[in-house]
């Protein structure tokens, strides 16, 4: 097992209201799986990514990230947990636009310290992972959208991440790209990564070890 939520909820406060984001949930996700998370705008899906994703803590219950218990953690410890075990593709792909792919995919193997050489080693070998070796010296203008969106994978699995999460991975892409990143996705789950996905796209069902619904803030397994 790689991630889980005990009864973990989320409640946000604005001014005097609370809106209960995330009912008590509890899920288990597991290496070796491609799982998607769908439901309706405002059900919670992006909250419950969030968790995962160490980005907040849980109001209640406990999220477990690879043995280790969030709310354990400060905010550095967190962050520093984030970036060794969590791998992150978005919609907005936000690669940095005057940094080269390889660049690109270097910079979280700079932030956590990594040799030189290494951090170059690995860098190319992520990119060749997604098949992106021959265009690694391209600016992120340079590429098609699902050639960035392969750079961003690339740079979301060099830190050797047991979870990749991903929100709405495909969204900004066309019918053929969006199969291309949903095979390389679906590779690194048989890589024995965890992979979760959130989506609104149908066509992804096709990809998916379990899907998981998620409405008005309650995870339906
Ligand atoms: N920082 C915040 N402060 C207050 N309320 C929030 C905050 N973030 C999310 N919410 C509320 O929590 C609920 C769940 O939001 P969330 O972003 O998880 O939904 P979602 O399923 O990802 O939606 P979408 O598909 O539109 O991205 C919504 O009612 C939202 O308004």
């Amino acid at each position: 097992m790689i991630a889980s939520l005990e009864q973990a909820s989320k409640v946000y406060q604005s001014g005097d209201t609370e809106i209960v984001a995330l009912q008590p949930t509890d899920l288990e996700i597991r290496a070796g799986e491609l799982i998607l998370i769908i439901g309706p705008s405002g059900s919670g899906k992006t909250t419950l990514l969030s968790l995962l994703g160490c980005v907040i803590y849980p109001t209640q219950g406990r999220v477990n990230i690879n043995g280790t218990y969030t709310s354990a953690l400060n905010e550095n410890e967190l962050a520093k947990l984030r970036l060794q075990e969590i791998g992150f593709v978005f919609q907005s792909i936000n690669l940095i636009s005057p940094l080269t792919g390889l660049e690109n995919v270097m910079l979280p193997l700079q932030l956590s310290k990594t040799a030189k050489t290494e951090t170059r080693e690995r860098a190319e070998a992520a990119l060749t992972a997604v098949n992106m070796a021959d265009r690694q010296h391209f600016l992120p203008k340079e590429l098609s959208g699902g050639q960035q969106q392969r750079v961003a994978i690339a740079r979301a699995l060099v830190t050797n991440p047991e979870l990749i999460l991903c929100d709405e991975p495909t969204a900004a892409l066309d019918a053929t790209s969006a199969e291309v990143i949903m095979q390389e996705l679906k590779q690194l789950a048989r890589q024995n990564k965890a992979v979760a996905v959130v989506t609104h796209d149908k066509r992804l069902e096709a990809y998916a070890d379990r899907i998981i619904k998620v409405e008005n803030g309650f995870v339906i397994p």
